[in-house]
């Protein structure tokens, strides 16, 4: 495995690290109510992105850097290190367990966003993805992995940097044990949990615990013992002083048997207790039809002959035929949450109704090939193409007529506001995120029920709404306008952040 370290321009020298990366104005002087955030998350945007998590911890620290001085936690994968972003040693960490040393790297983004990147080569630096290597195999060792995260977002709250965070943000199961360290550590930084997507649990044995410095409480069904496992997850849970969730719908759903993943019980009671909140996301600013440059023909409301563009385009790149019937499209992980085998049920009707259907995903081998053989059956009419490409992505949300979204369950969802913005209505199950995202009719549609009847019933709506294009501009217009981007959805995150820490500063007086 070569070393990455080398291309990632790894500054050591103080002196060498100003004259490439002059200070900057602190945010602290210009406003004065902002908190020092340390955002803990496995996936960034521009870095390195499997799914929505990447999406939201790109956008959100920097909507939320108006108010805070907020910054990024992130392992130092080879994509990051090759990002060509200059790295600057700025602490050692020692090793813990069977948790190995590691460094933290500071690299300023050209916005002035302050990322900490957690450099432990044994750990991060290999081919492949975040969670496993490129056949879709997670890695054997993600519990150390993601312990070493966790650990290290407590080291930096307990101040071995000169920047000390006042409150730690974790996110979904990479970095749920940070919460937990920091109460082990019987630190007082409190600390907000997000929870992403609550399927993925980061389960291991408890054999491992010992490997991970954890504590003899952890293995209580109090703490993370969770049936005969250890769960990264339950331990954000139970140790951070807030969870959120990305939707109010999702919020409320997890707290029950059919969305709680064997958590609900734990969820419910937080819940009632005032600690479990739903905070919906937004989008980042770059989803402008008219000015994004992913697009070959950007478009503003009412510029339907300039989206019809993009949409041969997208006939080209999939091997369609160019028909006057609507475009579908899906752009989606292929995993069974996303309800794919659903959309290959009512494939051949969609076919039959004049439609064609482009899809983009990757992910679970079986779905794949279930889905290019599907493409093999209808040539010219349903194409599909395995792969994660950001710009092919952009370009079917702007030449589709409608999405697919018929997901079992969705924390929020990012591709239906996407789509929405890019003038396609989403047509999804009525559930978490997606029912508050989208207005049955008027910004989409939405159906009730997770089978196929249903699901078609919906599509056929759509059909019927393409065959009267004043209704459908109506609506695509609706559409556009409905996505809320970040600046407008941050509030509650910091009213959040400030209450916590206010109760925070009850507490210590009190303890006086
Ligand atoms: N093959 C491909 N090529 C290019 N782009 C692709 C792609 N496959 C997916 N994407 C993109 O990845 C993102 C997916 O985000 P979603 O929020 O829709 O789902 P995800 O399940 O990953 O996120 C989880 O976390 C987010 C964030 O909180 C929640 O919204 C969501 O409900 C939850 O399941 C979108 O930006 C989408 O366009």
């Amino acid at each position: 495995m070569g070393n990455a370290v080398a291309t990632a321009r790894l500054v050591e020298s103080e002196k060498a690290a100003t004259l490439l990366s002059p200070p900057r104005l602190s945010v602290e002087s210009l406003h004065t109510d902002t908190k020092k955030i340390l955002f803990v998350t496995s996936e960034f945007a521009e870095l390195v992105k499997v799914g929505g998590l990447g999406d939201v911890s790109a956008a959100l620290p920097r909507a939320l850097r108006a108010q805070h001085d907020i910054r990024v936690l992130i392992p130092g994968y080879r994509q990051v290190l090759e990002s060509g972003n200059v790295i600057r040693i700025i602490a050692q960490l020692p090793g813990q367990a069977a948790l190995p040393p590691c460094r933290i790297g500071r690299m300023d983004l050209d916005d002035g966003l302050i990322i900490y990147v957690l450099l432990c080569p044994e750990l991060y630096e290999r081919d492949g993805k975040p969670y496993g290597d490129n056949h879709g195999r997670d890695w054997d060792d993600n519990h150390i992995r993601f312990a070493r995260l966790g650990l290290a977002a407590a080291e930096i709250a307990a101040g071995c940097l000169s920047w000390q965070p006042e409150l730690v943000h974790a996110n979904d199961w990479p970095a749920a044990l940070a919460p937990a360290y920091i109460a082990w550590k019987r630190l007082r930084t409190p600390s907000v949990f997000t929870i992403h997507n609550l399927a993925y649990q980061g389960l291991c044995d408890p054999a491992c615990g010992p490997e991970l410095a954890l504590p003899a409480e952890a293995h209580s069904p109090d703490s993370m013992e969770f049936y005969g496992k250890l769960s990264f997850l339950k331990a954000g849970i139970v140790y951070a002083s807030h969870i959120t969730t990305v939707s109010q719908t999702y919020a409320r759903e997890i707290t029950t048997e059919a969305f709680g993943c064997g958590l609900q019980g734990l969820l419910k009671r937080k819940e009632e207790q005032g600690q479990l909140s739903g905070i919906t996301n937004g989008i980042d600013e770059s989803w402008q039809p008219k000015t994004d440059p992913h697009l070959l023909q950007g478009f503003q409301i009412h510029e339907w002959e300039l989206k019809r563009r993009n949409a041969r385009h997208v006939d080209e790149m999939f091997g369609l035929q160019p028909c006057e019937g609507p475009l579908f499209i899906v752009v989606s992980r292929l995993v069974h949450q996303k309800g794919l085998d659903m959309t290959l049920k009512i494939a051949d009707s969609i076919v039959a109704g004049g439609g064609r259907l482009a899809i983009l995903g990757q992910g679970e081998p079986a779905l794949e090939a279930e889905l290019l053989a599907l493409a093999v059956r209808h040539p010219g009419h349903i194409g599909v193409h395995i792969g994660f490409n950001e710009t092919d992505a952009r370009r079917m949300f702007a030449g589709s007529d409608f999405l697919l979204m018929p997901s079992r369950y969705e924390p929020c969802g990012l591709s239906q506001m996407y789509a929405q913005r890019f003038a396609s209505l989403p047509i999804a199950r009525r559930t978490g995120g997606l029912a508050d995202s989208i207005e049955d009719g008027v910004t989409g549609f939405l159906f009730q029920h997770g089978d196929a009847e249903s699901y078609f019933e919906a599509v056929q709506r759509a059909l019927n709404v393409f065959k009267h294009p004043q209704l459908l501009n109506a609506m695509r217009c609706q559409a556009m306008a409905a996505p809320q981007f970040w600046a407008q959805s941050v509030e509650p995150y910091d009213r959040l952040y400030k209450r916590l820490l206010q109760e925070q500063a009850a507490v210590r007086v009190r303890g006086r």
